[in-house]
Parts: structure tokens; sequence; C-alpha cells
């Protein structure tokens, strides 16, 4: 098992693909863990070293007490890179991940060679959403919160034809540390990106789910028009979590993408 410490966290992480491949970096959502990208691994990993790790307060990282900023975020992930020598890659967050994803482009872009965006935007929900949630989550416990949740994260056809699936990514959340989960939503609730997205100076590609119930595509793709020349494009069949979903299509999308930033 891999693991770290940084800024006095742990953080479980996990690298994929032959070394000295062009490198990505994927940074996962609010409730879940690094498992959401095994399926988007399996279709990159031939051509790309790939990391991938629980995010503080989720999964097998440590979840500090206390409020998290953007900055404890970005300042994970920066370390990280560090640590395993990513000097230059592409970096792929799903929704608060894709938050943390605008953060570091903004501090650093010259540390990026591509940014995806996925389901996402500079601002996701609102204060009173977000202290609702984590105090529902803190006297309550997830399980207060799991079916709406299940129903953001994932599309009808999803939750229909796949309830053997629905119900290990729903233990996956419930399983979740709910101080981890309490202090990442202060994370979206603090965190405003809207003002600064105009800088963020990386080829970007955002990527909407059409079914997403969590960052809807008008959401995305509004966030997408701040960022000068970004790719905007919406996933059919898909709620808040493609790399769960369609991972094929997800890769299809990024591969292309990919394949322009590293090579040109
Ligand atoms: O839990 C949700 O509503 C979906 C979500 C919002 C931000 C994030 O990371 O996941």
């Amino acid at each position: 098992m891999n693991v770290v410490r940084i800024q006095d966290v742990l953080l479980h992480y996990r690298l994929s693909g032959p070394a000295g491949a062009p490198a990505l970096a994927l940074v996962n959502s609010l409730g879940t863990d690094a498992r959401i990208w095994d399926g988007l691994i399996a279709e990159l990993a031939d051509d790309y070293r790939i990391l991938s790790y629980d995010k503080r307060g989720h999964g097998l990282s440590d979840a500090p007490a206390g409020d998290y900023s953007l900055d404890d975020h970005v300042n994970d992930l920066a370390g990280l890179l560090d640590h395993v020598g990513f000097e230059r890659p592409a970096l792929c967050g799903v929704s608060v991940g894709g938050l943390i994803g605008q953060g570091f482009a903004l501090r650093a872009p010259q540390r990026l060679a591509a940014l995806v965006l996925s389901n996402t935007a500079p601002k996701v929900g609102d204060a009173a959403m977000w202290n609702d949630r984590a105090h529902t989550v803190l006297n309550s416990g997830l399980a207060a919160i799991a079916d709406p949740i299940m129903e953001r994260w994932f599309s009808p056809q999803f939750r229909s034809t796949r309830p053997d699936q629905l119900a290990l990514w729903r233990n996956l959340f419930l399983r979740a540390d709910p101080k981890g989960y309490a202090a990442t939503c202060a994370t979206l609730r603090d965190a405003d990106l809207t003002a600064q997205a105009g800088a963020i100076a990386v080829p970007t590609l955002v990527i909407a789910g059409a079914e997403d119930g969590a960052t809807p595509p008008d959401l995305v793709r509004a966030g997408a028009a701040r960022i000068p020349g970004a790719r905007f494009e919406i996933l059919p069949g898909t709620g808040h979590i493609p790399s769960i979903e369609q991972p094929k299509k997800l890769a299809a999308l990024m591969r292309q993408f990919l394949k322009e930033a590293f090579h040109g």
C-alpha cells in the first residue's frame, strides 16, 4: 500500500501504468475514494502513468479535524505530485476534485500539461446547502442522506439496470468518515473560483453528464465558458461520476484530448 505524509496528513495513493509514460493524476469527489477511477484506469493504463489517491478525509487517507480549505486540498495534491515525481502531468478531477484541479491550475499552470474537469464548476452549491449537509451527516450519519445522494450520483438507467453495482457504491458512501465528509462540505461551501476561472491558462476539457443531478450540464457549461479556450462535451446517459458509469466513453474523450496535449 502506498502512503505519504503531506502537511502532516497521511495520504493513500496508487500508481498504475508504465513508468516513464505521460503522467495523469486523478482527484476524487465528495464521499468517494480512488476506486471511482478503476474503470478509467483500466482503459488508459497502457498509455499513461496514472496517480489516483484518496483525498484527505476520504478512503484510507487521514481525516484531520476541522474544516478543509481548497488550499489544504491543493497543497496535498502539490505535495503528492512532488512525491511521485510527476513534473508536468495532466490532471483530471471530478466534482470537488475538479475544484481542486482548478485551484491547482490557477496556482501552478506550469506544472500541468492539461486539465480535465469532470462534472464540476468554479462554484458548486451554496453555503446553506453545504452547512445543512455537514450538520445532517455529523448528527445523523451518512445513511441519513444516502438515497438522495445516489440519485445525484447516478443516472436513472444506472440505478434501475445495475442494482448490485449501485448497492456497492452505496456501501462505499456509507463507510466514508462523516468528519472528513463534513470537512469537505466546508471546502465546497467556501470555494468560489468564479472570478478567477478566466485566468486558467492550461488546455482544458470540461465534461458534463447529461443526467447529472449534482452539477447539471448547464452549470458545467457555464463554468467551461469562463475558461479561455476550454472544450466542452456532454456524455449522454451519464450522471455525476462518468468514471463509474461510462468509463469507456470518458476514456475515449480523454484519450483524444490528452494525445493533443502531450503530443501536439
Ligand atoms: O454529493 C453530491 O452532491 C455530489 C458532489 C458535489 C460535490 C462533490 O464532490 O460531489
